[in-house]
């Protein structure tokens, strides 16, 4: 293996590509596989000590494709923001087929930005900040459904939870048999996502395609009785089947589905992984909990102990509970890269990335390096007092693909934080430090824990 020997390429003298052995590619693609686990520290030191060895922006083979990992704020928006369109989605064709491949993630240019807006439209602040009491409903309802003291794995019903958004976003009111079959197929299909691709009958994979296709035969139904019917709601799915594109053609029942179950797919462990880190990183630190609970409390007070609902504007003013989510969000950078694929030779300072090859912005990277995140391991929410440097802080990603469920995210968050602190105890099952990778970083075990609901009488502890 030759280090640090400059290649030359007609025209131009480029910089050089680091080759990084085997091992290091198998760490790191190790690290993501379902089940594995790994120290709290290692997965930001595997990027760091990446960046440490081999500089900003270096070349390593992923899985036989070379790839560019960039770690620097300027080279992610260069690829996510002011160049994107050299750079296309670029997902592995087992995992797009388990998905569906015209979900919106997977697109590119044109088309991409036409879907791009069905979908945001459903989730746009004018569309969700009419959803406060709705959310709040199926939060409570949670929450309440884990409360008596027995032990429950927090990470496992924050994906109910998040699901049952997720349901109530795409099709509004969903009759609880359709519910319960999307549910259930869903999980079959999250079961074989990182399996091997097999189609073995019995292997996960396999078991995850035929629910792949039992939840197309559900949402058929779905879109075929809203038709009779001539139900033309304003959710998502009425969105998706009323749009039209400029020739009058209209998405076919395919397209539809892979969109629904890539929202799901977008929607529920990102939002879970991030709940579940905040509830542990409030139980570690009893100081901030009581900080947050104060805050949350003045609120329950105005809102004649809880007997009235949230309002937006109150949702809007939780100034340190906001500072503990974007904290949780650096600080656990649930989605620790992107992927792309150069769609032409692209030149980015003096390196030349072919056409055809991997980039991966490392979100990671960015939020631990101490230039931009002073002791970056602390958990510090104050930090966020001041706005982080432009492209330091990537937790939605940046540009075209950033994620339009963001602010629905964040109003899940404070919904459920409000609930937590003012209505319920709680205590973790044996707290321990460490990170499982579902394949999403979670804290171990999914953070087992224990709830109370408090009653009215007293509500001080
Ligand atoms: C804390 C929770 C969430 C996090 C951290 C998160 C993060 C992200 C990130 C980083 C991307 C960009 C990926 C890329 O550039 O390749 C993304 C895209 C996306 N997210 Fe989220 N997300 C969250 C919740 C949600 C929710 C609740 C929804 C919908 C209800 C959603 C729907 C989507 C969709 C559809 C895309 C693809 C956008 C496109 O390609 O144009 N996400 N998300």
């Amino acid at each position: 293996m030759t280090l640090n020997q400059p290649i030359q390429v007609p025209g131009l003298l480029l910089n050089t590509w680091i080759p990084v052995d085997d091992n290091v590619i198998l760490n790191l693609d190790t690290s993501r596989r379902q089940g594995s686990s790994v120290c709290s520290e290692e997965v930001p030191e595997i990027f760091q000590f990446f960046v440490a060895g081999y500089g900003e922006i270096f070349k390593t083979n992923l899985l036989g494709c070379p790839s560019v990992m960039l770690t620097t704020p300027e080279a992610a928006r260069f690829v996510l923001v002011t160049h994107a369109h050299l750079f296309k989605p670029s997902y592995p064709k087992c995992k797009e087929q388990l998905i569906g491949p015209s979900a919106l993630f997977y697109q590119h240019g044109d088309h991409h930005t036409r879907l791009r807006k069905l979908v945001q439209g459903s989730l746009s602040l004018e569309t969700i900040r009419n959803l406060v009491s709705d959310i709040e409903t199926i939060a409570i309802s949670a929450l309440e459904s884990w409360s008596g003291g027995h032990i429950v794995n927090t990470y496992k019903e924050m994906k109910k939870f998040s699901f049952n958004i997720g349901i109530f976003i795409i099709f509004g009111c969903l009759d609880a048999k359709y519910a319960e079959e999307l549910k259930e197929n869903y999980s079959i299909l999250e079961k074989g996502y990182n399996s091997f691709p097999s189609f073995i009958p019995g292997t996960l994979y396999k078991n995850a395609v035929l629910a792949r296709k039992r939840l197309s035969q559900t949402l058929s139904e779905i879109i075929c009785q809203r038709k009779e019917k001539r139900l033309e709601e304003k959710d998502l799915l009425g969105r998706l089947m009323n749009a039209t594109d400029e020739k009058g053609d209209i998405l076919t029942e395919d397209q539809i589905s892979d969109n629904i179950i890539g929202v799901f797919f977008a929607a529920r462990d990102t939002t879970a992984s991030i709940l579940t880190w905040i509830f542990k990183y409030l139980h570690d630190d009893p100081t901030l909990l009581k900080a947050v609970k104060d805050e949350q409390e003045a609120i329950y007070e105005r809102n004649d102990k809880g007997s009235r609902p949230l309002t937006w504007a109150q949702t809007r003013e939780m100034p340190l509970t906001y500072k503990v989510i974007q904290e949780s969000m650096r600080m656990a950078t649930i989605i620790s890269f992107t992927f792309r694929e150069a769609v032409a030779d692209v030149e980015y300072q003096g390196y030349r990335i072919p056409k055809g090859w991997k980039v991966l912005p490392l979100f990671r990277s960015i939020h631990h390096n101490p230039e931009f995140f002073a002791d970056p391991k602390k958990f510090n929410p104050s930090r966020f007092e001041v706005a982080p440097k432009p492209n330091t802080f990537l937790p939605f990603g940046n540009g075209v693909h950033a994620c339009p469920g963001n602010e629905l995210a964040k109003l899940e968050m404070f919904i459920v934080v409000h609930h937590l602190v003012t209505k319920f105890r709680w205590e973790v099952v044996k707290s321990e430090s460490g990170i499982q990778n579902d394949p999403f970083p979670i804290p171990q075990h999914g953070l087992p824990a224990r709830f109370w609901k408090k009653s009215s009488s007293n509500n001080d502890n």
